[in-house]
């Protein structure tokens, strides 16, 4: 496990150490928490979101779930979306193929066929940017029913929630933070591409990240369009990916937090899954790695494992062409498909201002690599 998963983890998906690297300090609450301490509560503009972490939390193990896309139901024309007569919609694909921003929708008022169209225009575009949402004012409650809607709310094993509502993963970089010199002191990049929590059985799809509070530029995150990095491949070398499978391994990401004093909710998992991976509403395949917690290819050796799956990290990560960079405003959601991108969080601002935001994290399907064959081989067992 290399040194930047654990510190752009810390950022991306634990923010224990980076709370407890800097200005910032923990401490315990009556019940056993951890809170952060200081001036966290009075600053914040959103103090409900703000990370605790309850050692006294222990979950069971995930069990499966019956998951059907919403996308599926969904008009194809977005009428309950993207309405010809709403008169403040403004729609801009961000590329050709991928990204997309939309204004002048409210993420809070969808209708269900709404909220269906949403998981497929999400599917189809791999990011969609949503500004002026109120997203965050609404009651926590609120938020996780409106992201059921899209998949079982996952509770990540390791990061910090607001108290009481597990299902809310945050990102949080405090005020004053001295991550960043640190940080560059040892590496050159920020950048650690990942889908989120893909050892889990049934990763999530549709998932919603809310601003907070955000640097004034700085703290972009990037996506990376993983059916276009599928499609490039030339045919034969599809054919060689074709029915390999990849372990997915959340082993590091629970030692790493209690390595740093964190917690561990669930007891880590790893599962299989197919390197290519088939979307079940748009039917198109991606490729389903990632360098934060793909291990190693079943059946070949290391280093041939090694060598397939750094050509394909590296084609991905340089390949500009593919890729989308989401700015922030203050109320800005993004939602992204996690079946069909990778994306990294940027470490990019010295301003010592404050990163704050929400993650709601829908589970989907288990990855299969090809429904039809899928539903093939499943009547064939019947018979
Ligand atoms: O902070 C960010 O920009 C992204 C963090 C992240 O990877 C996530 O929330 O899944
Ligand atoms: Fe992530």
């Amino acid at each position: 496990m290399s040194n930047s998963f654990a510190t752009i983890q810390s950022i991306a998906a634990s923010t224990f150490r980076s709370t407890r690297d800097n200005n910032t300090t923990v401490e315990k609450d009556e019940n056993g928490r951890l809170i952060l301490a200081g001036d966290a509560f009075e600053e914040a503009s959103y103090p409900k979101y703000l990370p605790t972490w309850d050692t006294t939390e222990h979950y069971e193990q995930l069990t499966l779930f019956e998951f059907v896309d919403p996308g599926t139901r969904a008009n194809p024309a977005f009428p309950n979306l993207l309405s010809n007569s709403n008169e403040s919609l403004k729609v801009k694909r961000l590329t050709p193929k991928f990204g997309t921003e939309v204004r002048g929708v409210q993420l809070s008022q969808l209708s269900d066929a709404g909220k269906d169209e949403l998981a497929l225009l999400v599917a189809q575009r791999g990011v969609v940017v949503f500004r002026d949402q109120d997203l965050a004012d609404l009651p926590i409650e609120d938020a996780l029913k409106f992201s059921s809607h899209f998949g079982r709310n996952h509770i990540h094993p390791t990061s910090g929630a607001p108290k009481g509502f597990p299902e809310v993963h945050l990102v949080y970089r405090s005020k004053n933070d001295s991550l960043y010199d640190s940080f560059f002191q040892e590496h050159i990049s920020s950048i650690a591409w990942h889908s989120d929590v893909t050892y889990e059985l049934q990763p999530p799809g549709t998932t919603f990240l809310g601003m907070l509070d955000g640097p004034e530029t700085g703290g972009d995150t990037i996506f990376a369009d993983t059916v276009e990095a599928y499609n490039r491949l030339s045919p034969k070398f599809r054919e060689i990916l074709s029915g390999l499978e990849v372990l997915h391994s959340g082993v590091a990401q629970a030692h790493s937090s209690r390595a740093q004093g964190g917690i561990v909710r669930r007891d880590p998992v790893e599962n299989f899954h197919p390197l290519i991976r088939q979307h079940p509403v748009t039917k198109q395949k991606a490729l389903y790695v990632n360098p934060q917690f793909s291990r190693y290819i079943k059946g070949l050796k290391r280093e041939e494992s090694d060598a397939m799956l750094n050509f394909i990290y590296d084609f991905i990560s340089k390949s500009a062409d593919i890729q989308v960079r989401a700015s922030w405003e203050p109320k800005t959601v993004v939602v992204w498909d996690n079946r069909r991108t990778l994306h990294s969080a940027l470490l990019d601002w010295a301003s010592g201002e404050r990163r704050h935001a929400f993650r709601l994290t829908p589970q989907a399907e288990r990855p299969t690599e090809d429904w039809d064959e899928a539903k093939k081989k499943a009547e064939e067992e019947s018979n």
